[in-house]
């Protein structure tokens, strides 16, 4: 398995009783996947899966080179998940602090770290948030902390499932183009968006748990779409 991109090869994910992901085996190279499908289909889990939150019962994994299995620390490191709703990842009682928490491992001399955090808030535009409690923040400004918290450790992969699923439509055109803008990132997006599933140069179609399509998304969004006219 080569030791860039996100490589299954067989696996399968058992939660309790179900077999809620069966056979995967892909080799995502592209900066930006989507990931599509009906509801239940198992995106999510797929999501957590790469993103080492939930182990493989069976199979073979490789993301970034690296196997979760053995060095989930490593891996956690290196990427960062961004979930729908943001209130799962923010933890700090303002919002400098909670950006700067993110940035704890690595043990940075007051002054960067300050540093780095004020340059994290411009670029997503919430410097006059800075010691706001984090908590009274509207959703859409959340988003952002959460956004700024996971961007501020220049990940390498950002796994971000249905991070537009709560917002307006001009905060989630935000939110999108900060996934998208390049910043020697790569992107696997859950949604069901299809218009910014085809902004992604490849796309994964999940269904009944098993991964049915991958490849150009304007192709794969159009099976998905005859699927949904069924
Ligand atoms: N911990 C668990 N134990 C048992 N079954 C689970 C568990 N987590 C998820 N499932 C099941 O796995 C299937 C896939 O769920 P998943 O959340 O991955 O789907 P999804 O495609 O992300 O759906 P949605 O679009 O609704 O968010 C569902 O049938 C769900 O009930």
């Amino acid at each position: 398995m080569s030791s860039n991109g996100i490589h299954l090869n067989n696996v399968g994910v058992r939660l309790g009783d179900t077999d809620v992901l069966q056979d995967l085996s892909l080799d995502l190279d592209a900066r930006t996947v989507a990931v599509i499908g009906e509801n239940g289909s198992g995106k999510s889990t797929f999501a957590r899966l790469i993103g080492g939150l939930i182990a493989r019962t069976s199979g073979e994994l490789s993301i970034l080179g690296i196997d979760p299995a053995s060095r989930a620390a490593e891996l956690r490191r290196r990427i960062a998940i961004v979930f729908s709703n943001p209130d799962a990842q923010i933890i700090m009682p303002t919002v400098a602090e909670d950006v700067a928490f993110s940035l704890r491992a690595d043990r940075l001399r007051p002054a960067e770290l300050e540093e780095r955090v004020a340059a994290a808030m411009e670029r997503f535009g919430i410097t006059e948030l800075a010691e706001r409690p984090s908590h009274d923040l509207s959703g859409g400004q959340k988003q952002m902390l959460a956004l700024c918290g996971a961007f501020v450790r220049s990940p390498e992969l950002v796994i971000a499932d249905e991070p537009t699923a709560y917002l307006d439509a001009r905060n989630a055109r935000r939110v999108a183009d900060h996934l998208f803008e390049d910043n020697g990132h790569r992107l696997v997006l859950v949604t069901h968006d299809l218009g910014l599933a085809a902004r992604c140069e490849q796309a994964v179609l999940f269904a009944g748990g098993r991964m049915v399509a991958v490849g150009e998304p304007d192709a794969i969004i159009a099976r998905y779409e005859a699927v949904l006219r069924c």
